[in-house]
């Protein structure tokens, strides 16, 4: 079995979890309150800017075009195409961007993104890939569950559903998977051991998210 394909394996279960919290199985149901949505979609957006900026540092550590180029394609990503429906929220709040600039992060988040910072900082390519993928393969992983229940469409946020269950952006995943698999497979066991631990890390800190807005 790849590397990656061992990693995937042993986070399903905290993914799995994931589906479990009450704020996902609201938000598939439709019944999980506006304003709770709303404090995930305003903590999101900042999430997202810092998620950003670790690509950032990706890509002035690639050694290649290529890897500048793939690095890149999720930039604009996060700020073009999951950018349509979170703005579109923002707008049914009354929001902007702008307005996110001035809020706090929540605990959970706080420690999510120092996290994701602090992976940057060491400025190690294939660890910046462990902090950062968990975050795009467990949503494709979660809402591709979501989806397969027929009902989830009469979810008042099936758009959102939606957008994350997307065959193509399963794909892309998949195309990450290889990506990383590539760049891991002269690693010695130890070297996998730790890039397995921070993938696990990644994992546990999207679970504490899905927690943050039920929480309060
Ligand atoms: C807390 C949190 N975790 C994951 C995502 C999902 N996500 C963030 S960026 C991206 C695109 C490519 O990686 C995806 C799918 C999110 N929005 N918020």
């Amino acid at each position: 079995m790849s590397f990656m394909n061992e990693v995937l394996e042993k986070n399903i279960p905290i993914w799995d979890e994931c589906i479990t919290t009450p704020f996902v199985q609201e938000m598939k149901a439709g019944t999980l309150p506006f304003e709770c949505f709303k404090e995930y979609m305003i903590q999101d957006s900042i999430y997202l800017k810092h998620y950003a900026r670790v690509y950032g540092k990706e890509i002035y550590h690639a050694k290649t075009l290529r890897d500048i180029q793939l690095y890149y394609s999720v930039l604009s990503f996060v700020t073009d195409t999951e950018s349509a429906v979170r703005l579109r929220y923002l707008e049914q709040f009354d929001m902007t961007d702008d307005d996110i600039e001035s809020i706090a992060p929540l605990p959970e988040n706080q420690r999510y993104i120092d996290f994701l910072l602090e992976t940057a900082e060491r400025g190690d390519e294939k660890e910046m890939l462990m902090a950062v993928l968990p975050c795009m393969m467990s949503y494709s992983y979660i809402f591709r569950r979501l989806a397969e229940d027929p009902k989830s469409k009469e979810s008042r946020y099936w758009d959102f559903i939606e957008d994350y269950a997307d065959e193509r952006y399963a794909e892309s995943c998949r195309e990450w998977s290889r990506f990383t698999d590539g760049k891991c497979e002269t690693l010695s066991d130890t070297e996998k051991e730790k890039l397995s631990h921070i993938f696990k890390k990644a994992s546990l800190l999207e679970l504490d998210f899905w927690k943050m807005p039920y929480r309060r």
